[in-house]
């Protein structure tokens, strides 16, 4: 029977994960489960920087973006010792099992912990959506409203100057924060990973609307595809047209989370704890559709997300440019 499970939030901040955490603590102490809460993900659980977590503790934290108890990227944990290491910590804490909230790396350590034998439930949050297992993972919405947030803001200067302006979105290697950012944003061309990128489709697209009378484009890239200001100035140099480029960077990582956002990791929080007391381990969850789900953290790391993002791209080709 599980006593106390600890919780820890890992790998890039993403907005609603303190919703999740409050879940996870309020849902545990309501089945008379105790909780623990890990500062700074694996890197705090080796370090055993461990406090004890109650109803109270994590007031007035659903409104929050970041993670109240911090993140880290901690590259030592893929050592076996350094994990048996912090699996010893837990021990001391009569910490009997762990929910993790993070991204595809922190289910890959989650997956190593559980081959050492420690009880692990995942809860997806990554601003990427780059995770197999869920339709969504937390905090993709909040960075998509970011997204859109500015790009709006970058269509006022763009059309008031008669510009080209690229604006450059995170996703690491996946092109959801790209397209549903974009769409939502009404860019005129997304550039993603999952769809080959030929600069001349591009220079030729902008250079016939404007030929036909456009004014000015939005372009919403993926980075990690090609450097936001060279391609900026190659688009100037090729069409003739004034270009600007805008990196968004961690801006559209901050903030307070979505309804969706604190919604769904609501949701998650409770179906972690409640797989937990019926004795599931070694699964992550997730939503498809408004079902929740588990799956594997085997099946989770070693298989692609379901991408829509070719689907977005024709829809975008259809009604932008
Ligand atoms: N192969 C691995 N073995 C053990 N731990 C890992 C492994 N890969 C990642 N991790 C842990 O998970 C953390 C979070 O992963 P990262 O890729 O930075 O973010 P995310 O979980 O958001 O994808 C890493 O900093 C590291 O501590
Ligand atoms: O915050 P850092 O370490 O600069 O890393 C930036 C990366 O983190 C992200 O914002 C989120 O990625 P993870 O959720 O996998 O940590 C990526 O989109 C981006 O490529
Ligand atoms: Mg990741």
């Amino acid at each position: 029977m599980i006593k106390r499970i600890g919780v820890l939030t890992s790998g890039g901040d993403a907005p609603g994960m303190n919703a999740a955490v409050r879940s996870v603590v309020r849902a545990a102490i309501n089945e008379g489960i105790s909780v623990s809460g890990i500062r700074d993900g694996f890197l705090g659980m080796h370090q055993d920087r461990i406090i004890d977590l109650d109803r109270a503790g994590v007031n007035d934290i659903i409104t929050r973006g970041g993670t109240f108890l911090g993140t880290a990227r901690f590259t030592a944990f893929k050592e076996e010792s350094v994990r048996r290491e912090a699996i010893e910590n837990l021990k001391k804490r009569n910490i009997d099992a762990l929910v993790l909230i993070g991204g595809d790396g922190t289910y890959t350590g989650a997956l190593r912990l559980h081959e050492m034998g420690v009880r692990c439930i995942g809860i997806p949050a990554t601003i990427d959506n780059d995770v197999h297992g869920t339709g969504f993972s937390i905090g993709f919405d909040t960075a998509v409203n970011n997204i859109m947030q500015n790009m709006d803001r970058l269509r006022d200067t763009s059309s008031s100057h008669h510009r080209v302006t690229i604006m450059e979105v995170m996703g690491r290697h996946c092109g959801d924060l790209a397209v549903v950012g974009g769409i939502a944003g009404g860019a005129d061309y997304i550039i993603a990973p999952e769809e080959p990128f030929v600069k001349e489709d591009l220079f030729s697209k902008i250079a016939q609307a404007f030929a036909s009378g456009k004014r000015h484009a939005l372009i919403c890239l993926c980075e990690n595809i090609v450097n936001a200001d060279a391609l900026a100035s190659e688009l100037e140099a090729t069409t003739g047209i004034e270009c600007r480029a805008t990196v968004l960077g961690h801006i559209q990582r901050g903030g307070s989370p979505t309804a969706y956002d604190r919604v769904l990791a609501s949701r998650l929080g409770d179906y972690a704890v409640r797989l937990l007391i019926d004795g599931v381990y070694g699964k992550c969850v997730g939503i498809d559709g408004t079902t929740l789900i588990a799956t594997d953290f085997e099946e989770a790391i070693n298989n692609p997300k379901h991408s829509h993002v070719n689907e977005y791209i024709s829809l975008s080709n259809k009604i932008s440019l």
